[in-house]
């Protein structure tokens, strides 16, 4: 019998299930007929756990692993760098060994900072990776034991990540937004602010793809389309947000990294170029404003849930 791929829904296995990236991945997956979907938070699936990873790939047997987990801290990663490349590298390898046994493709997220910011027109994916911190070190690590591993794997690299999720720029400024008169904001590092329902919209293109034949295997790149600061970044944010409440905040100051002062060395220009993307898939960036303003309202309409001083 064939597999007829227009009809039977691609199973996907998603970890991380409750960050950033796989909780908008579970959302935008769960209610499309094109997939039956199972997903794992840390506590039902420990990726750094070899022996779990492998019976949960065993009971299930998804078309596709998707793996959404991350050692994120950038700063921590510096002091705790056994933990960091744990989760970021050898857990990937658990991940990759295990879909490897089975044959089954496993879809990854990587970050701009494998890449040491020093080309300001933007990276592309061959370009040479020099990651600057241990954080950038071990997602490049992390790549490089997949593509070492499993052959058919899709490495998805994104940047500056933003959601109603946990810990992120977009919300910290907010939370300081509402707690502050004076807020101050990098104006000297550059790069793509990306939403994780955007990122969950492209993964969800390319699994569709995939399931339906295209064997377009390799590592791609996407971000919102709009360069900017975390500065123009945060503008952005108090203007979005200033449409729902009075913020606290009266003054947005620019300030270089160097004055901030960090743990991690940061690139400084680190954008993804994503022709390769739209070459191979034909997915498009969208502008990380319009992303911006969505995510916003989200944040207000489902203040409760989305708890921003949890
Ligand atoms: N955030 C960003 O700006 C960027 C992120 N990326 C990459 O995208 C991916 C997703 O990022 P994002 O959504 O922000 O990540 P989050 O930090 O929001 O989510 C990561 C999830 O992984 C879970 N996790 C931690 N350890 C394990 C484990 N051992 N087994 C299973 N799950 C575990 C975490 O659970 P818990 O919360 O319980 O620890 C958390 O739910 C990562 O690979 C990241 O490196 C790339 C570029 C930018
Ligand atoms: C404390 C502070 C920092 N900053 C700047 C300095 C620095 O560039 C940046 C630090 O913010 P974040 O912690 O969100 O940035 P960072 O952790 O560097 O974010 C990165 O995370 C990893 C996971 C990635 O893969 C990257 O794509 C990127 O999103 O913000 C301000 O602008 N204002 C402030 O008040």
């Amino acid at each position: 019998m064939t597999q007829d791929f227009l009809t039977t829904p691609a199973k996907i296995l998603i970890t991380g299930a409750d960050g950033q990236i796989g909780y908008f991945l579970n959302q935008a997956t769960q209610n499309d007929p094109f997939f039956s979907v199972v997903a794992f938070t840390d506590a039902k699936l420990d990726i750094s756990n070899r022996q779990q990873v492998q019976k949960r790939l065993d009971e299930h047997l998804p078309d596709y692993v998707i793996n959404t987990t991350g050692f994120n801290a950038v700063d921590q990663a510096e002091a705790q760098s056994e933990r960091c490349y744990a989760l970021n590298r050898d857990a990937v390898e658990n991940l990759a060994m295990a879909c490897g046994e089975l044959s089954i493709p496993l879809i990854h997220l990587s970050s701009d900072y494998v890449f040491d910011g020093h080309y300001e027109s933007g990276y592309k994916e061959d370009d040479q990776a020099r990651p600057l911190g241990l954080y950038g070190d071990s997602k490049w690590e992390g790549e490089e034991v997949l593509r070492a591993t499993l052959p058919r794997h899709l490495i998805l690299r994104v940047s500056w990540v933003f959601s109603t999720i946990g810990d992120n720029f977009m919300r910290r400024a907010l939370l300081q937004a509402r707690q502050e008169e004076e807020i101050v904001a990098a104006d000297d590092r550059r790069g793509c602010p990306t939403s994780a329902s955007d990122i969950a919209r492209v993964i969800v293109a390319i699994l569709k793809q995939l399931h339906n034949g295209a064997e377009n295997w390799g590592t791609y790149h996407y971000c919102c389309a709009e360069i900017t600061t975390r500065y123009g970044f945060t503008e952005a944010v108090l203007a979005a947000a200033g449409q729902y409440e009075k913020l606290k905040v009266e003054k947005l100051i620019p300030i270089s990294s160097s004055e901030l002062g960090s743990d991690a060395e940061r690139p400084a220009s680190s954008v993804l170029v994503c022709t390769k993307l739209l070459n191979h898939f034909g997915i498009r960036q969208l502008p990380w404003r319009s992303q911006l303003v969505a995510m916003i309202r989200e944040q207000y309409q489902n203040e409760e849930i989305n708890d921003i001083t949890a």
